[in-house]
C-alpha cells in the first residue's frame, strides 16, 4: 500500500476508476471521493465504491488524506486547488489527472504550499464516456501514465510511480513541455480531427444524418466514437493547449493538402508512399501490443 488515505476530487470516469482500482489493487487503507454533483455523488455511495463521499466542501477528508488526486476538468483545476490545498495536511502528496499539464501546472501553481508536494499525473487511458458508473477498476492496467515533477528526484515521485505501477500501469517521467506537444499529437488533434469530420458528414448537402448512421462504414464508426468524447473537457483541453495544437493542426494540414495534391494530380506514387509508412506505424503500434479493439489506448504490452 502506497499511501494510507486518498482523496479523489471529480468522481468520474478517472477519479472513480482510480477509487476502484485503489480497493481492488490494495492501494489504499482509506478512500474518499468528494464532488460538487449532486447525481455524481449519489451514484457513488450506490457504487459503494469510497469509504466517504462529500457534495462540495470536503475539508476533514482533505485535512487526513496523504495523497490529494484532482480528478476535475481541466478547466477546474485551478479553482478546486484553491479550495483544496488549504485544508491539506502537511506532507501530503497532492496530483491531478488532467490530459494537458503546463495549463494545470500554472492554474495550480499559485496556490500550492511549501509542505505539500505537487506532482502532476496523466494516465493515458480512458474512453468516451463519462460520470462513476462509467468508471472500472482496470482502466489503468497496461497503460501508460505520465508525471511531469517539476523537480528532479523527489522521493514523493518514486511514491506516485509506486502508486500507479501497483494499477498495474507503467509509468513515463516527461517535462510538462514535452507532454503537452507528444500528447498534442497522439491524442487532441486526433480529438479534433474526429470532431471536424463527423461534423462535416453530418452537415454534407444530400447526405442526411440517418444515412450517415445507416451507411457508416467502420472508419467512419471509429471517429464517431472518438467525436462522443465530452464536449466541456475537450473544449478545456484545446483552449489549455492552444500552442501545441495549433502547431500540430499546421503539420496536419500541410499534409493533408499534399495529399489532396496527389490526388488532384493522379500522383499514385505519392500516394503509395504515404500509406506504406502509414501501415508501418500501425505494424510497429501492433508488435508493440499497443492497439486495442477496447475503447481505451495507451496500451504497452
Ligand atoms: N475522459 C478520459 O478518457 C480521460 C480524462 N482525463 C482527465 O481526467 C479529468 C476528469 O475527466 P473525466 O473523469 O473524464 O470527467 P467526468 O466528467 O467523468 O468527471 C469529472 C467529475 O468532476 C466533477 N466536478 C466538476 N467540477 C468540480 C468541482 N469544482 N469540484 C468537485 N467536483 C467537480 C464532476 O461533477 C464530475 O463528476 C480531466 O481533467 C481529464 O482531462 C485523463 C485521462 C483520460
Ligand atoms: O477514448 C479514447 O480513445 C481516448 O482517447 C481516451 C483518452 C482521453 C483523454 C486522455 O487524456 C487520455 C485518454
Amino acid at each position: 500500500m502506497t499511501f494510507n488515505t486518498i482523496l479523489i476530487v471529480g468522481g468520474g470516469l478517472i477519479g472513480s476508476s482510480i477509487a476502484r482500482a485503489a480497493k481492488a489493487y490494495d492501494q489504499a487503507k482509506t478512500l474518499y471521493i468528494t464532488d460538487n454533483s449532486h447525481s455524481a455523488c449519489s451514484a457513488i455511495e450506490r457504487l459503494g465504491i469510497a469509504d466517504g463521499v462529500s457534495e462540495g466542501q470536503a475539508d476533514y477528508f482533505a485535512s487526513q488524506a496523504d495523497l490529494v488526486v484532482l480528478c476535475v476538468p481541466p478547466g477546474r483545476m485551478g479553482s478546486v486547488a484553491e479550495k483544496i490545498i488549504p485544508n491539506m495536511k502537511s506532507g501530503a502528496v497532492l496530483s491531478d489527472v488532467g490530459s494537458i499539464k503546463g495549463a494545470v501546472i500554472e492554474a495550480v501553481t499559485p496556490f500550492l504550499r511549501d509542505d505539500i508536494t505537487f506532482i502532476p499525473a496523466h494516465p493515458i487511458a480512458g474512453t468516451e464516456y463519462s460520470g462513476p458508473e462509467a468508471g472500472s477498476a482496470d482502466m489503468f492496467k497496461d497503460r501508460w501514465c505520465v508525471l511531469t515533477p517539476t523537480k528532479k528526484g523527489l522521493p514523493e515521485t518514486k511514491q506516485l510511480k509506486d502508486f500507479w505501477q501497483g494499477f498495474g500501469s507503467q509509468v513515463s517521467i516527461m517535462t510538462p513541455k514535452r507532454h503537452d506537444i507528444v500528447l498534442a499529437t497522439t491524442s487532441h488533434v486526433p480529438h479534433l480531427i474526429a470532431y471536424t469530420l463527423v461534423g462535416t458528414a453530418v452537415d454534407m448537402e444530400k447526405v442526411t444524418a440517418n444515412e450517415v448512421v445507416k451507411y457508416s462504414a467502420g472508419g467512419f464508426r471509429d471517429f464517431t466514437r472518438i467525436a462522443a468524447s465530452d464536449p466541456v473537457m475537450w473544449r478545456d483541453v484545446f483552449l489549455s493547449n492552444r500552442e501545441a495544437t495549433l502547431e500540430v493542426v499546421d503539420r496536419f494540414i500541410e499534409d493533408l493538402t499534399a495529399l489532396k495534391r496527389a490526388i488532384r494530380w493522379e500522383d499514385g506514387e505519392t500516394l503509395l508512399e504515404h500509406f506504406a509508412k502509414t501501415r508501418d506505424i500501425r505494424r510497429r503500434i501492433v508488435d508493440a501490443g499497443q492497439d486495442s479493439a477496447e475503447p481505451n489506448f495507451g496500451r504497452h504490452d
